[in-house]
């Protein structure tokens, strides 16, 4: 469907304004060729709750056809590239995404909802992926490693690893993407993409880009389906060599066990449930700049958002009004409009389960201080819901055990650091965690004790490129981004070279 064919009239004229019409597509890309079968399914507008459009459902048989294409592909870029031209390449895809940042950005806002300036930041933080690998490209080292046998030397050789199955979600369509197949096409991989069923226009518009980058056609392919089914071939198909997974816990357990039938590679970035604790010793103008920054970001839909926020009581009250002042000063609506600083949800569930847990928190005894409800002056099609704050959560809750995934800041109190680490670790997830305090010495202890992969110390803000982010527990296994990504997509070979003195 093209830009002028979208019956959502928003849409339509938001479409109309692209410089590069042609990056909106609901083709996929497979073989080289991008194909666009008489089966469709529809994508939404979160703001109205109108089709955008009618993008490609292929079936389990294009999944074969791409992973053998892929097959037939990374064993020609992974032979006939260098470190140095694939970092060319990914340079120019670079260059190319930051050239089409706004055009890309409109779309990634018409199917996800996020706010314009938030879907420019994603584009830019999606794009620094890519220069980072194309940068670490060039630095695959292997080792020379001292023998223990006479006339011996052992080398180790940094080799791709072969097709990749990349599996992402809607709340990042940008990042999710480049955040994996950046690493692997600098590595010499190929990949088969199935891109959210929510959001897949974002991933279509940058696989064109790559291709005009000169990333060879049969390295890339961009699957989507609404067949959950159909895209499980990726986990199951044996020249498939790693699955690389964004999403929920439950979805990434099931697709591990499937890729272990074959002991494929995995890396699973799944969800979280992250503490973000305030001291008593803490700034709290500060804390609650971070709260807002890590708890209302693409309205609360982000793995590492707050999801628990312990404040202390000596310093409870004060943190709870100034937070609810920031809060009132939040403006939900359409994420074009530019006086929105908060979209909507991506759908109706998302709206539910926030309605949900707050329902479930008041009925025993917490209080809701703030929101709650559904914004007036908003589509009331579209998927809104209010910023909402609890005060006097406790951990029976089910905001307290479940990723709540919006605009929720549910507020415990505490009174001693061991409680409050004890509170924190108790859950089975483990991605981030966040805390204040001005004492270096506790700093150094609560960093330690967490248990998550990623800590945020006096700042709401830990995502980046040059930082190895991914969980523990049951938040996942693997590390994205920083010098530990491209080990993702590359095998370690072990080479020894004996009598040498032959
Ligand atoms: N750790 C991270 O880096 C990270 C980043 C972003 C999002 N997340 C998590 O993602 C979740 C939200 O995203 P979501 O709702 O899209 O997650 P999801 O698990 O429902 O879906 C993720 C992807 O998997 C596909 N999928 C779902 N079931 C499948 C099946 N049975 N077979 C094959 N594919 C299947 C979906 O279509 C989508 O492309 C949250 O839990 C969030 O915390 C984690
Ligand atoms: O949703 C999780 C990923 C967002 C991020 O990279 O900060």
């Amino acid at each position: 469907m093209t830009a002028a064919e979208t019956a959502n009239p928003t849409a339509a004229a938001a479409l109309k304004r692209l410089s590069r019409p042609d990056l909106f597509t609901g083709s996929a890309f497979i073989d080289g060729k991008w194909v666009q079968p008489d089966k469709t399914f529809p994508v939404y507008e979160p703001s109205t709750g109108e089709v955008l459009g009618a993008v490609a459902n292929m079936s389990r048989s294009d999944f074969v056809t791409g992973i053998r294409s892929a097959d037939i592909g990374f064993r020609n870029y992974s032979t006939s590239t260098t470190a140095h031209g694939r970092s060319a390449l990914l340079k120019k895809w670079y260059d190319l995404i930051i050239a089409n940042k706004d055009d890309i950005a409109t779309i990634l806002v018409l199917e996800n909802g996020k706010t314009l300036s938030e879907a420019v930041g994603e584009v830019v933080y999606a794009a620094s992926f890519v220069s980072w690998f194309a940068e670490e490209a060039t630095r695959a080292y292997g080792d020379v490693i001292p023998s223990s046998m006479p006339n011996t030397t052992v080398l180790t050789l940094m080799q791709p690893v072969g097709v990749c199955g990349i599996i992402t979600p809607w709340n990042f369509p940008a990042a999710m993407i480049t955040r994996k197949i950046a690493p692997a096409l600098a590595v010499g991989c190929s990949v088969v993409i199935k891109p959210p069923s929510e959001t897949p226009y974002t991933a279509a518009a940058l696989v064109k880009l790559a291709i005009e980058a000169g990333i060879p056609p049969t390295v890339i392919h961009l699957i989507p389906t609404k067949d959950r089914e159909a895209a499980t071939e990726l986990c199951t198909n044996p020249a498939v060599k790693k699955v690389s997974f964004t999403g929920s816990t439950n979805v990434g357990v099931f697709l591990s066990k499937l890729a272990m039938g074959t002991m494929k590679k995995i890396s699973m970035e799944l969800g979280g449930n992250a503490p973000f604790i305030v001291f008593d010793d803490a700034d709290i103008d500060l804390a609650v700049l971070g709260a807002m920054a890590c708890k209302f970001r693409c309205s609360g839909q982000t793995c590492v958002c707050a999801n628990r926020i312990f404040v202390h009581n000596k310093v409870l009250h004060e943190f709870t009004k100034k937070l609810i002042a920031m809060v009132s000063t939040l403006k939900v609506g359409f994420g074009l409009d530019k006086s929105t600083t908060q979209g909507p949800l991506v759908n109706r569930d998302g709206v539910n389960k926030v309605k949900q847990h707050i329902e479930d928190a008041v009925s025993k005894g917490a209080k809701l201080e703030f929101g709650g409800t559904v914004p007036q002056d908003v589509n009331p099609n579209g998927f809104f819901i209010a910023p909402s704050i609890l005060t006097g959560v406790t951990k029976d809750m089910l905001v307290a055990n479940e990723e709540t995934f919006g605009p929720l800041a549910p507020i415990f109190a505490f009174d001693t650091e061991d409680e409050v680490i004890s509170l924190a670790n108790d859950s089975e997830f483990g991605l981030a965690g966040y805390f204040f305090s001005k004492d270096v010495n506790r700093i150094l202890r609560v960093s330690s004790a967490l248990e998550c992969g990623l800590v945020g110390v006096n700042t709401g803000k830990i995502s980046a490129a040059e930082s190895p982010f991914g969980g523990v527990k049951e938040s996942g296994v693997g590390r994205e981004g920083s010098k530990y990504g491209l080990a993702e997509y590359s095998i370690i070979k072990a080479v020894t070279i004996g009598n040498t003195n032959a």
